[in-house]
């Protein structure tokens, strides 16, 4: 079975806590790719400030470089509530072979109890859980801990600066701060 790792974000915009959560689960669990899926309407929190195309063009930004990190944009093109049950169900009838990974923050182990048919979704993932500061990884369900270094960059932290019109500099990759700033996301919002 090939072994894969997805990272499911609003990536609002996406940032180096993303990358590095991705590729240090990637290693320690020995995936062989992840899978980056932006959401378009994120299930439980306010919908995003920024459009699903230029969070895709974002992320794309974010993960060049690294041959091991895909994006799979399935639930931009689906449209509406991005539940991972159904985007899960999905890669699984599509890739019979693939053994699929779900990394969480720490703040969304907390929040598992209220995942849209999670006692289904179980059976689709294996969820890998990290740290994340303020946060338990305690969970009903079962997650497997990955150690990795907390690192606390948050996407509202990176919005918050923007809008104070201070720097994010060295938070984000650069490219997606060319982008960002050429469409000039996040200055008002
Ligand atoms: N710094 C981080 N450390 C650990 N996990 C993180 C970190 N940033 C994001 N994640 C995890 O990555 C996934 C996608 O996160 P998301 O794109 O919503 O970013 P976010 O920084 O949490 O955004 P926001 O601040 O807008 O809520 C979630 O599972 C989240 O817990
Ligand atoms: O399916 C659900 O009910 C559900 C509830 C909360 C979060 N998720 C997924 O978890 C991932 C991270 O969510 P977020 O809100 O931090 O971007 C993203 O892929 C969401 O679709 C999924």
């Amino acid at each position: 079975m090939k072994r894969v790792g997805i990272l499911g974000g609003t990536f609002d915009p996406p940032h180096l806590g993303h990358l590095i959560i991705a590729e240090e689960v990637r290693l320690s669990l020995s995936l062989e790719e992840i899978w980056f899926i932006p959401s378009y309407t994120p299930p439980h929190k306010d919908e995003a400030k920024s459009s699903p195309e230029h969070r895709k063009k974002m992320l794309a930004h974010a993960i060049e470089g690294n041959k091991a990190f895909k994006m799979e944009a399935l639930e931009i093109e689906r449209s509406g509530k991005s539940y991972t049950v159904d985007t899960m169900k999905e890669l699984s009838e599509r890739y019979p072979q693939t053994e699929f990974f779900f990394i969480i923050g720490a703040d969304m182990v907390e929040y598992l109890p209220n995942w849209h048919r999670i006692n289904e979704l179980i059976h689709l993932v294996t969820f890998a859980g990290v740290k994340r500061s303020g946060y338990k990884l305690d969970s009903p369900y079962p997650v497997v801990e990955v150690e990795v270094p907390t690192i606390d960059i948050s996407s509202t932290f990176i919005r918050r600066r923007v809008k104070e019109g201070k720097t994010v500099n060295y938070f984000i990759p650069e490219s997606v701060y060319a982008y960002m700033k050429e469409n000039k996301l996040y200055e008002n919002k």
